[in-house]
């Protein structure tokens, strides 16, 4: 199949990728409910405890028992890549960098049983599980490219002795034991980004999959486990960060930290690192509150599906979803009118069928949150649609879109609810809407459409890491290992550079400095 199926291009994918994903989620399908262990020093561990979890799709469908790892399993799996640290980071870089392609491979091989186990646990549609399955297998090329192109290892001048030769180098070491966290809506690609980045620069890892996902985590593990890395090289452990997160940041033998989740828990992480006897690197990527632009002189039609796929899809739950919408008032009632005709042709269901769009929210708190959070726009702001829960979808965490025109004093404004709920204002001006949009602590994605003074501007001004302009394919969303990449200015994320980008394998590495005379 020649086509790339990509965040940008998932809206019409050839009909050879329905038909395998639909094989893949009946074979799938057939074989849930298991016990899923956790895994360690090269073999599965047996937990003491083990959590049910069901799917949103529908409450009755049970997806398996997933080991909740205590303080012995975080001992066992730090102690293993403890251990396992001396040998990966001896082990040539080409041959470190091979093991990664053949996960890639392997992850190729198995992209439509990753992606209907992602729909299943996480009740995102099939192009965007799939998606997130191809783009995982992606993370671990990009990386591998981009570590053998950029070699790490650099000669500088030598020192201008005159009877001595003094030969100096710069070359770039790995850490250790690297912790990585994962949040529950993208389970696989965000364990997989920072997996690849730490493993191919020399790091082992402990994976602690996402609480509420960790299926998609363990699926991972096996693919690494068949590439045929050496044991304790990589660890996996599930269950609540509640329970274990403290153990594995405190842990003696961590030595970084890749977080991706939510800006409280980051911050809380991020802090702590800094704060023992030494600091340790955090790479924490964090929520957002992303805003758009709609000047006068936008194309509205390409603004309206912009927009409704980057507020709604994966019913708002990506880090990267618009929640905030600038509109000048000239265009507002069109602009309105048309992402209403935009949603009208939305099908909402069970994600399993071809034919709907949107599927459930993940978690049973993100349920009763948007009830909590249509109930206040209800009384304090004026919704232009939606608004339900939908009980008649199936015994799932179904809802409607919802799009409520606020004042801008309305406290929604900096919260991130991340659910397909979309704040709207009409602003006089494009400055005003740039000083709105950049009021704010966080800065992921942004998005503008307008004219091309407005985006030069825009582009000059706006404090967002990841920017999209005049874009159909999405308003904030969709960026895509090897063609955007994407970190958070501000609280939005802690390094100032990006995952996926030429900058992002440095992070996982100090240098040091070799000055060697003769
Ligand atoms: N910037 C990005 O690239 C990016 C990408 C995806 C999601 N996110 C953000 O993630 C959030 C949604 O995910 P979530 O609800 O899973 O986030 P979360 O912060 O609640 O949890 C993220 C992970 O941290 C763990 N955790 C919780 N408490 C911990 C602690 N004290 N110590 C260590 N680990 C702990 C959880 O178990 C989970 O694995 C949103 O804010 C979203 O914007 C950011
Ligand atoms: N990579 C995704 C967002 C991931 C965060 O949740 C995007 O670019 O839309």
């Amino acid at each position: 199949m020649s086509f790339k199926l990509t965040y940008a291009t998932m809206f019409n994918p050839p009909e050879e990728m329905h038909q395998r994903y639909e094989a893949a989620l009946a074979e799938l399908s057939a074989d849930l409910g298991g016990r899923f262990h956790l895994y360690i020093d090269g073999e599965d561990r047996p937990a003491e405890a083990y959590d049910t979890r069901v799917s949103p799709l529908d409450r009755e469908l049970v997806l398996g028992e997933f080991a909740a790892a205590d303080s012995a399993d975080v001992d066992a799996a730090m102690g293993a890549a403890q251990v396992a640290f001396k040998g990966w980071r001896h082990t040539p870089a080409a041959e470190r960098i091979a093991i990664m392609r053949r996960i890639a491979d392997l992850l190729d091989e198995e992209v439509y049983l990753l992606a209907a186990a992602l729909t299943l646990e996480t009740g995102k549609n099939r192009f965007e599980a799939l998606g997130e399955a191809q783009e995982t297998a992606d993370f671990f090329r990009v990386y591998a490219d981009s570590f053998e192109q950029q070699g790490f290892d650099h000669m500088l001048p030598n020192d201008p002795l005159p009877d001595w030769t003094s030969t100096n180098r710069s070359v770039m070491k790995p850490y250790g034991a690297w912790v990585v966290i994962v949040p529950f809506n993208f389970p696989l690609a965000l364990a997989g980004g920072p997996v690849a980045a730490a493993l191919v620069t020399g790091n082992t890892v402990v994976l602690k999959g996402a609480s509420h996902t960790p299926l998609a985590g363990r699926l991972l593990a096996d693919c690494l486990h068949r590439a045929g890395l050496p044991a304790g090289v990589f660890n996996y452990l599930s269950g609540p960060g509640s329970r274990i997160g403290d153990a594995l940041v405190a842990h003696p033998s961590t030595a970084g930290v890749t977080f991706t989740g939510s800006y409280e828990v980051g911050m809380r992480i991020s802090r702590f690192m800094v704060a023992g006897r030494y600091p340790r690197p955090c790479i924490a990527e964090m929520g957002g509150k992303n805003p758009c632009i709609v000047t006068r002189n936008a194309d509205l039609e390409r603004a309206a599906i912009g927009i409704v796929r980057s507020a709604f899809g994966m019913g708002g739950q990506k880090c990267s979803a618009l929640s905030r919408l600038y509109v000048h008032s000239a265009v507002a009632d069109e602009l309105i009118a048309r992402i209403k005709g935009e949603l009208g042709k939305l099908n909402i269901g069970d994600p399993r069928q071809r034919e709907n769009w949107l599927g459930p929210v993940t978690t049973a708190q993100a349920h009763a949150n948007y009830a909590r959070y249509a109930a206040q726009l209800g009384e304090s702001a004026e919704i232009l649609h939606g608004g339900r829960q939908l009980d008649d979808c199936g015994d799932g965490y179904y809802v409607e879109p919802l799009l409520a025109e606020a004042s801008l004093e309305h406290p929604l404004w900096r919260e991130e609810m991340f659910l397909p709920i979309l704040l709207l204002a009409r602003v006089d001006n494009f400055e005003q809407a740039l000083e709105l949009a950049n009021d704010t602590d966080l800065g992921l994605t942004a998005g503008v459409y307008g004219d091309q003074r407005e985006v030069n501007q825009f582009l000059d001004e706006i404090e967002a890491g990841v920017t999209y302009v005049n874009r159909p394919q999405g308003a904030t969303t969709g960026a895509w290992p090897g063609y955007q990449c994407f970190g958070g200015w501000k609280g939005s994320g802690t390094t100032g550079k990006a995952i996926g980008s030429f900058y992002y394998l440095a992070l996982y590495q100090r240098e040091q400095s070799h000055t060697i005379v003769e």
